[in-house]
């Protein structure tokens, strides 16, 4: 069938399984073209099949020739249906990383659940025994608790006050005015049940408790800060809330590996359009300035870019691991360098629609939204027929 883009609202309904693999191809050249790291053999990734983790996984195959296996909630396609991108993302993947011979198989389904906690652990202790690396990269709306069996839906709100500022949409980019309502105690609870670091835990608990974790195991998980601007519904909001629950349990987690010697990192990464933040208000109208800055400065990276750093020159160097004060891994360094954050706070300031086209990089958050679905990939045909029906040759029975 001929894929074309179908846009609804922040998301896009059709996925394009060439402009997938030509996009997981170009991340793979990526890590290659940057050489080898002394990094793990045995990878799981938890959220593989997008953004940050699909970057994490590509990273650890072929920047370390890592065995990897992803975990991740994926639409399967139909007959005349596209599946949803991260399907054919991990497919391409696999593909390649098997005929390059490299281990990848993947577990599509609930991460939250027990059942794929459960089914993953079987995978590891049965081809690898134990695991040296767990990434934990999910960004959901939504999640079970397998233990009480409630259903917890995040949101994305101010705390204590009414916020109002600009926004874009980044679809016909008209400059508007936002009002955000603040959250009550409940949606600030529910919102730390779904992002915060209470399924990361479950997660280390079950590998431990199964076995599983190698000597030395580490785990890591991504977090974000952001700059003042977004500050009052990002981090000071709702979804901030459950950033700091993550963070802390970085501590928990080390303090039940130390037997182990493992360790458990949060890493702050940069702002990047990805399924997850296209979706939070004023986000895309700072990333924007923020792309069109650092793509000036000439520092501007994305998912690849800040995985391969964050395992080259943060993880695996052969020495400490470099944190912060809070103890986390710091990659959205150049994004919050003075410089950077003082041109941005002077654009935004005069952020409206007539001027956004000239001062900000709206065509680039286009560009790379419309790449997240394989659309806008540079040497794709898109008037070809595509062959929607792609296999993942490395996913398990459920
Ligand atoms: N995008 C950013 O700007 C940014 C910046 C810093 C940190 N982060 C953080 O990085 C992490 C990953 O975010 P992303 O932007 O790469 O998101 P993404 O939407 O690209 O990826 C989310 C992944 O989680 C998987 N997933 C979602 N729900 C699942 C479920 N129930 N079971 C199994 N898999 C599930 C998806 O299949 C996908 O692989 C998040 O913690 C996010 O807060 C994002």
């Amino acid at each position: 069938m001929i894929i074309e883009p179908r846009m609804r609202g922040f998301i896009c309904l059709t996925a394009h399984p060439d402009g997938a693999a030509q996009n997981v191809k170009n991340q793979i050249e990526y890590v290659k073209s940057k050489g080898a790291i002394n990094g793990p053999k045995r990878v799981l990734v938890i959220g593989a099949s997008t953004g940050f983790g699909l970057a994490s996984r590509i990273t650890a195959a072929y920047g370390s020739g890592a065995s990897t296996i992803g975990v991740y909630f994926e639409k399967e396609p139909k007959e005349g249906k596209t599946a949803s991108p991260g399907w054919y993302n991990t497919a391409a993947f696999e593909k390649q990383a098997i005929a390059d011979g490299l281990y990848a198989k993947s577990i599509n389904g609930d991460a939250f659940s027990n059942e794929v906690k459960q089914q993953t652990i079987d995978l590891i202790k049965a081809d690898w025994g134990q695991v040296d690396l767990i990434i934990y990269s999910l960004a959901s709306p939504v999640r079970t608790n397998p233990k009480t069996g409630v259903t917890h839906r995040s949101t994305l709100k101010p705390i204590g006050g009414t916020f109002s500022d600009k926004t874009v949409d980044f679809h016909t980019g008209i400059v508007s005015e936002v009002s955000i309502e603040p959250a009550n105690e409940e949606e600030i609870e529910n919102t730390i049940a779904v992002m915060g670091g209470e399924d990361w835990e479950m997660w280390i608990d079950d590998l431990k408790a199964a076995g599983a974790l190698a000597e030395g195991a580490t785990t890591v998980a991504y977090s974000y800060i952001g700059p003042k601007v977004t500050e009052a519904v990002y981090r000071k909001g709702t979804i901030g809330r459950a950033k700091d629950h993550l963070e802390a349990t970085a501590f928990t987690i080390t303090d039940k590996l130390a037997d182990l010697k493992g360790k458990a990192y949060v890493s702050v990464n940069k702002a990047l359009v990805t399924q997850a933040s296209s979706a939070i208000p004023v986000i895309p109208l700072y990333i924007s300035f923020l792309y069109k800055t650092m793509k000036e400065m000439g520092i501007h990276e994305g998912c690849i870019e800040q995985i391969q750093r964050l395992f080259n020159e943060r993880l695996y160097t052969g020495g400490d691991v470099l944190v912060d004060e809070k103890g986390r891994i710091r990659i959205d360094d150049w994004e919050m360098r003075d410089d950077v954050q003082a041109k941005v706070a002077e654009l935004w300031k005069t952020a409206d629609t007539e001027t956004l086209p000239a001062t900000g990089d709206l065509a680039g958050y286009k560009h790379d939204f419309l790449n997240l679905f394989g659309f806008d990939v540079a040497g794709v045909d898109y008037q070809a027929e595509a062959n929607e029906m792609v296999e993942i040759p490395g996913l398990q029975k459920a």
